[in-house]
């Protein structure tokens, strides 16, 4: 079986005599990525100004244009978080949803991303996040991992859209 080649991972040293920073093989998929989105009308920095501006659209647009002009992903989530008592009552039901068209459409639109969603082939995809137990797998590595499921969705989609047109291609023949 093929192994995905991980580079730099190994050599993380976690020790604490250093401090190490280089994104991971498949950052890409991270939404505080810096990858620009074009989705709802707008151009957003990262998938997560997106996400976390969608939670005001209807109930708070001031917020919404106020994440959109976030300087980072990191200040996009803050300010979500902050006001979180300002999203809509059903935003659980919908977050899911809301999230796959914003990282369908930065697939789509990034070929580095897509390019980097094949690479994984057909292994588990995780958000490793050791907080998260919704869209990642969260301290005990049983979390939901919603957006890894995400993306394992997208990889489908792509690969079925790939086997239909060699299918196609070899009929035409
Ligand atoms: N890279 C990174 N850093 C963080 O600090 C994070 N929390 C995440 N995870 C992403 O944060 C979003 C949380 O969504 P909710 O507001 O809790 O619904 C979501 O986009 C996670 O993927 N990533």
């Amino acid at each position: 079986m093929t192994k995905i080649k991980q580079f730099r991972d190994p050599q993380l040293v976690t020790d604490g005599s250093i401090v190490g920073f280089y994104p991971r093989e498949f950052y890409v998929l991270d939404n505080f990525a810096s990858f620009q989105v074009d989705w709802c009308g707008r151009r957003w920095p990262t998938s997560e100004h997106a996400y976390q501006a969608a939670h005001f659209f209807d109930t708070a647009p001031e917020l919404a244009e106020q994440i959109f002009q976030a300087r980072s992903a990191h200040e996009a989530y803050k300010i979500a978080k902050a006001n979180a008592d300002k999203a809509p009552h059903d935003w659980d039901e919908i977050k899911v949803d809301i999230m796959e068209e914003i990282v369908r459409a930065k697939c789509e639109q990034n070929p580095y991303v897509k390019q980097k969603l094949l690479e994984t082939l057909d292994e588990e995809i995780v958000e490793d996040s050791p907080k998260d137990a919704f869209w990642g797998w969260g301290e005990n590595r049983d979390g939901r991992n919603e957006l890894g499921k995400i993306w394992m969705r997208l990889r489908d989609e792509l690969n079925s859209e790939t086997h239909e047109m060699n299918t196609n291609q070899g009929g035409n023949q």
